[in-house]
């Protein structure tokens, strides 16, 4: 197998260290610069406590990707930031992927199209990890039987979007298997703004922030005497790292943009 060579954009980040230490230990993958907002020029061994990747620090992404000349890069920064990436490494025929959340809708469209045109794979998947996955698609197809959802997302007190991605992503897998429907009492109130969640076709999303929580997510399903609860819990952000590593593989095969690793998984 040909080595990968892979740009990561966020490597300080909680999410960037682990695909750091998960790049450094594949024999068929090489981390060929990183890119920040922050320290030009210095190696990342010199900013990241622990951290003996030798690597250079870019913060102009163009000079990044023209000197660097990598096949993919892993994205694992900010909604504002990761966007930008993503465009400017599809411009340049770099391969995106992104874990970064909290894209538009409008967003997503866009760069559906840019990957088309260009003829090149992109990979956005909200939620890497393989558990969080099967939530969603064991939703979806519990949806079909049960059409009263409410999904409860729970996350660490840092996190910059809410929903989270795979609330959002969970929700538009269970709309493919129900009608939009309102839920509860069709005249009910809330009498503090919010009380009720978000508003998906219906189904209600409510996130949690709490420090000490990771990333957590239950959906709830209700139907006549009965409910059905279906939960998933990543401890750790090494949970998240398989589905990079399947996804810097799989990309490079790809001609279009795929939307969510339950896309590109057997
Ligand atoms: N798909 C998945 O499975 C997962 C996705 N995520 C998503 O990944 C993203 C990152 O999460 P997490 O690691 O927890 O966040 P962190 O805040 O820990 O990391 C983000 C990093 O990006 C850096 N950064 C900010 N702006 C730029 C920029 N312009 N260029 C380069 N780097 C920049 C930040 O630097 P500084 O701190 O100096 O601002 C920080 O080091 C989020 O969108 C999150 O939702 C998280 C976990 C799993
Ligand atoms: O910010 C996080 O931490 C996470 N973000 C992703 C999301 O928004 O769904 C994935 C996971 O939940 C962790």
């Amino acid at each position: 197998m040909e080595t990968i060579k892979v740009i990561i954009a966020g490597p300080r980040g909680r999410m960037g260290k682990e695909a750091v230490q998960l790049i450094a230990g594949q024999e068929h993958m090489e981390l060929v610069a990183v890119l920040d907002h922050r320290y030009d020029g210095k190696l990342l061994s010199e900013v990241v406590e622990f951290s003996n990747a030798e690597v250079q620090i870019y913060t102009n992404i163009e000079e990044c990707l023209q000197n660097t000349k990598a096949d993919v890069l892993v994205d694992l920064t900010t909604p504002e930031f990761g966007y930008i990436h993503t465009k400017t490494a599809l411009e340049y025929g770099v391969r995106p992927v992104v874990g970064t959340t909290g894209f538009t809708k409008e967003q997503l469209e866009e760069l559906t199209q840019l990957a088309e045109r260009k003829g090149i794979g992109c990979i956005i998947a909200p939620n890497f990890a393989i558990g969080a996955v099967l939530m969603m698609k064991f939703s979806q197809m519990a949806a079909k039987y049960f059409k009263d959802i409410e999904i409860i997302e729970m996350h660490h007190d840092q996190k910059l979007d809410a929903p989270s991605g795979t609330a959002v992503k969970t929700a538009e897998m269970i709309s493919q298997a129900r009608e939009e429907k309102i839920q509860g009492h069709p005249e009910e109130k809330e009498t503090i703004d919010g009380a009720r969640g978000a508003n998906f076709e219906g189904m209600r999303i409510h996130s949690v922030r709490l420090p000490g929580l990771i990333a957590h997510q239950e959906v709830l399903l209700g139907a006549d005497g009965q409910t059905l609860t279906i939960r998933h819990d990543s401890y750790n952000r090494a949970s998240f790292m398989s589905g990079v590593k399947v996804s810097i593989e799989t990309v490079l095969n790809l001609e279009t943009l795929v939307y969510g690793l339950e896309n590109i998984l057997d």
